[in-house]
């Protein structure tokens, strides 16, 4: 549905966009990660033919954004980071004019007003004056002009931004609706977000693709070491011992004793974590000796993106320097 190819963008001397290249297919849902300044706002942009690249392509569906920005942009509805919404101007005002702009009249736009303002359960106050809404409701009539159109793409930049707990719910169920019949597209600096509603996850940093893989995956790959802790009915001498003919133990370290035994933290090599603590309870079996509890601790998402930011924060990037957009 969408193929970004080399896509690179300078502003100045600095490259915050360095030779991204991906491919969104049809009717998933998408996150876009990476910490302030990664570049996502530039590239969604791009995509979305608001600004110029310095280099690359970008085709939505087949269509070049650059060589036919009017075919492409028919198929994207875009949210961007600050909507521009006309204050003074009701919900209704408001996607009745962007609804005008992408070419709709008469009874259809009429007919994808309604069906909009449904969708994003602007009801109550579609003949509020915009300026007069909460912030959640500004959001739902951004997300309602980006539906405008029908397209096939919605790219929404940040959309839970600013929104207190209850209106983020509300959001992401919305965005989760939307995945239903929509390929979206949604940026986030927050893990939790795009990991609980995107079925695959971008994560770019200094404006270059660093994973690109299933929520899943992504803690399968398991950069980090993987760390599991026991409990047994034994004395210290005994648990390390037993642990040492363990295969893919990396650290030992025996805490001081229970009243029912030792407890002890192991890191492992990041090999199967389930297949080392198989074998840890066997090896204690086979000595007669009681297991009483073990805890794994899996590298989570959180440590996954952590970790790969940083290695790309030390991978040797051009000095930046601040300069405004030609
Ligand atoms: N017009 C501009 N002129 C110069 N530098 C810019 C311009 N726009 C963005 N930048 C810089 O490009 C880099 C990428 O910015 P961008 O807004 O794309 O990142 P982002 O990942 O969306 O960040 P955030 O999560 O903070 O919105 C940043 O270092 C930013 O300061």
């Amino acid at each position: 549905m969408i193929t970004v190819e080399h896509l690179t963008k300078c502003y100045g001397d600095f490259m915050a966009v360095n030779d991204l290249s991906f491919e969104i297919e049809e009717g998933h849902v998408y996150g876009f990660l990476g910490p302030n300044g990664a570049g996502k706002s530039t590239t969604m942009n791009i995509m979305t033919g608001c600004l110029s690249a310095t280099a690359g392509h970008v085709h939505i569906d087949g269509h070049d954004i650059f060589d036919e920005p009017g075919e492409a942009k028919k198929l994207i509805g875009y949210l961007p980071e600050q909507p521009p919404l006309y204050m003074n101007e009701t919900p209704e005002e408001y996607l009745r004019f962007v609804g005008e702009a992408k070419g709709l009249r008469g009874a259809e736009l009429e007919r994808q007003i309604n069906s909009v303002i449904e969708q994003t359960r602007l009801q109550p106050v579609r003949r509020r004056c915009i300026s007069a809404l909460s912030k959640g409701y500004k959001q739902r009539v951004g997300i309602a002009q980006a539906l405008l159109g029908n397209p096939k793409v919605i790219i929404l930049d940040e959309p839970t931004v600013g929104l207190d707990p209850l209106q983020i719910i509300e959001i992401r169920e919305l965005i989760r609706q939307l995945g239903q019949d929509h390929t979206v597209i949604l940026s986030s600096h927050i893990l939790s977000e795009v990991q609980t509603m995107c079925e695959k996850i971008l994560i770019i940093a200094k404006g270059r693709l660093i994973a690109f893989d299933a929520p899943e995956n992504l803690e399968r790959q398991l950069l980090s070491p993987s760390e599991i802790t026991l409990t047994a009915e034994t004395t210290a001498d005994e648990a390390r011992a037993i642990l040492e003919q363990v295969e893919h133990i990396t650290e030992i370290t025996v805490e001081e004793a229970q009243p029912q035994g030792v407890c002890v933290h192991l890191k492992t090599d990041g090999a199967d974590i389930y297949a080392v603590s198989r074998s840890i309870f066997f090896a204690f079996a086979r000595q007669e000796t009681a297991l009483l509890e073990m805890t794994l601790k899996k590298a989570n998402l959180e440590d996954i993106f952590l970790e790969l930011t940083e290695q790309s924060e030390t991978a040797g990037e051009p000095a930046e320097s601040e300069a405004e957009d030609a």
